[in-house]
């Protein structure tokens, strides 16, 4: 199982892991309880009381039963009535009742206790990971799969809610339980004790051996709906592709594939369960069969008392039944261990740095910006942009142009602060960007990128969205800037139009307008545009040029620029390749330079 150690493979939610640091681990959790601690004990005290008062029941009933069978007995040879009274058994019989009531009022105690502490442990650790999900640097992002972050806040911590509310508590039980109950067995009769012993040892034998076989199948099935997921995932987010390429039927027989390994690897592992149980369980039976022949024949002689005898066989149930569950138990601890610690790992993933103690404000900025000998890399060891410099005057238009792969987002990342230079710096007003908080700065940017993001809500809402506390006035002026305002008004609610999936009932190019909207609220000093590429129909990609037009109108504003025929009039054009600037200059500076661009320029209207 050592493989599964490894965070990457267990993406899938793949059950049955081994914790990699146990002792490390469960002192992290301890400490991370500590909120709890009294409550861990009144938990303690009370599986120590129930355990004992479980072990104590069968005693006293063999001790009533045995009273009133010598009672029945005597009455029989005396030919009297057999009574009990307050005083003989009757008592007795209360008190056997009291402690059973007690049993399970301990119980209801201990089970509440524990899920209200697993509860308030996975709230904190919830918590503690939406909070870190919101430190976490972008590459954290780049390199985690989105799966992995959703199983490590919804399954590992129901995993792990789920192992601490119910296995904790039956591992020690069961743990008290078998002991006290051995001690009474072998105090009972050890000849009796030890027949359940070599009977138990065997069930156990068979159980390890065939649990090795059992967690084979039971990964196998784990993988095999993982499988079935992703194909259902890819054929739901293909569905357009999958018909245009008519691979309609390839999709579906892929799909039966996966089904059918899954309905297969399912019947192995459901047999194997099924299968083992009840040989496991008849193994035990015959244990018990020859513990009666045995325990009758004594009962025969004498040398055992009809109390003794069901006493005996109610210890049996409550040894045997943990000591069939350990390996289930100790599966599920395990699984849960590892589980935590790959929540802990997330919750130790570095950070972005922190904001500066006293960071430098910028309220209103006039929009200057300088890039000054930046080198950055997305990993360490490969470094992108060797050295870019450039200067940006208040309300100058740069294009950023560059063939496919050249850094051009990498410099709006750069410029943004979703990722740390190497070394150099950029700087807003004069500013360097790492003197002001995060918040500070994306304040004064606006971005509109090709990549529309819309969330389920109100289209007001999600104008709003970078500026929630906007009146309605404002929302609308917005739209009306972005020229968006007129389509609003043509759907069936209007502003109050909720989107939903996906909010696929707009156009690409409407969804564009709407962001453009978004940005007009809030208002930037810089704005960064991505401009439309061909996914828009003409009429459209004019309305987004003119919305666009609108809002650099009086800003610094970096156009990502796609065709060269919309940036001639850039007071500044980037041209970049292979993560540097390797021109830059007005439109007829670099046409005169006759390099890259001007070939570029050239094949593109010659
Ligand atoms: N998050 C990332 N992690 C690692 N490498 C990245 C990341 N994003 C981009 N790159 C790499 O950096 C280089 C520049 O990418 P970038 O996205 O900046 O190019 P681009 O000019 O914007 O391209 P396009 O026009 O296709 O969007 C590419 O080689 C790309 O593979």
């Amino acid at each position: 199982m050592s493989e599964n150690n490894n965070p990457e493979l267990l993406d899938d939610g793949m059950d049955f892991e081994t914790p990699r640091h146990t002792g490390k681990t469960l002192g992290r959790l301890w400490r991370s309880v500590s909120d709890q601690y009294k409550r861990l004990a009144v938990v303690l005290v009370s599986v120590i009381l129930y355990t004992l008062l479980s072990i104590a029941a069968p005693v006293y009933s063999a001790y009533i039963i045995d009273l009133l069978w010598d009672g029945i007995k005597a009455a029989f040879t005396e030919g009297a009535a057999f009574r009990i009274t307050w005083e003989y058994g009757g008592r007795d019989i209360f008190f056997l009742l009291l402690i059973y009531l007690a049993t399970a009022l301990f119980y209801t105690l201990q089970s509440y206790l524990m899920s209200s502490f697993a509860e308030k442990l996975s709230l904190r650790l919830r918590t503690e990971i939406s909070l870190k999900l919101s430190r976490l640097p972008l590459s954290f992002f780049d390199r985690t799969k989105t799966g992995a972050i959703l199983s490590r806040t919804v399954n590992d911590l129901d995993k792990m809610a789920e192992a601490l509310q119910t296995g904790m508590l039956k591992l020690f039980t069961a743990a008290g339980m078998v002991v006290g109950s051995l001690i009474m067995m072998f105090r009972f009769s050890v000849v009796l004790t030890l027949i359940f012993l070599v009977f138990t040892g065997l069930a156990l034998f068979f159980t390890n051996l065939f649990s090795a076989k059992t967690l084979k199948y039971a990964i196998q099935r784990q993988q095999c709906v993982s499988n079935v997921t992703a194909q259902v995932e890819e054929a739901y987010s293909g569905r357009v592709i999958i018909k245009a390429f008519n691979q309609e039927d390839n999709s579906s027989k892929a799909m039966h594939k996966a089904n059918e390994e899954l309905a297969a690897a399912t019947r192995k592992s459901e047999f194997m369960i099924n299968a083992i149980n009840p040989a496991i369980r008849l193994v035990n039976r015959f244990g018990q069969v020859l513990i009666a022949v045995f325990a009758g024949k004594m009962l025969l002689d004498g040398t055992l008392t009809v109390g003794v005898f069901q006493a005996f066989f109610q210890y049996v149930n409550q040894a045997s039944e943990p000591l069939t569950e350990v390996a289930y138990m100790v599966n599920s601890m395990q699984s849960a261990l590892a589980s935590l610690e790959r929540i802990y790992d997330m919750l130790d993933e570095e950070e972005d740095s922190p904001d500066p103690a006293c960071p430098a404000v910028i309220e209103q900025a006039k929009g200057a910006v300088t890039f000054q000998n930046v080198r950055f890399g997305y990993t360490p060891e490969q470094v992108l942009m060797q050295d870019i410099s450039f200067h940006v005057k208040p309300g100058q238009k740069i294009a950023i142009v560059g063939s496919t792969g050249a850094g051009k987002t990498t410099l709006i990342n750069l410029l943004m602060r979703f990722y740390e230079v190497n070394s150099g710096s950029i700087l807003l007003d004069g500013t360097d960007t790492r003197q002001l908080s995060r918040a500070n700065l994306r304040g004064n940017f606006g971005m509109v990128l090709q990549d529309t993001w819309l969330f389920g809500g109100t289209i007001a809402e999600n104008i709003a969205y970078s500026r929630p506390n906007a009146s309605r006035e404002e929302i609308v002026a917005a739209a009306k800037s972005a020229r968006v305002d007129f389509f609003v008004r043509t759907m069936s609610h209007g502003y109050d139009t909720v989107l939903s999936n996906d909010a696929e009932n707009i156009s690409v190019g409407q969804r564009q307008l709407l962001t453009i909207a978004r940005v007009f609220l809030c208002d930037p000093a810089v704005i960064i545009l991505d401009e439309a590429t061909s996914s828009v129909d003409t009429r459209t990609e004019m309305e987004i040029g003119k919305a666009m037009k609108a809002l650099m109108k009086g800003r610094t504003s970096f156009v990502i620029a796609h065709r060269l025929s919309t940036i001639v009039d850039a007071d500044l054009i980037l041209f970049m390749q292979n993560g540097n600037i390797i021109e830059q200059g007005d439109h007829q500076t670099l046409l005169q330079a006759k390099g890259a661009y001007a070939e570029l320029y050239y094949s593109q209207f010659q």
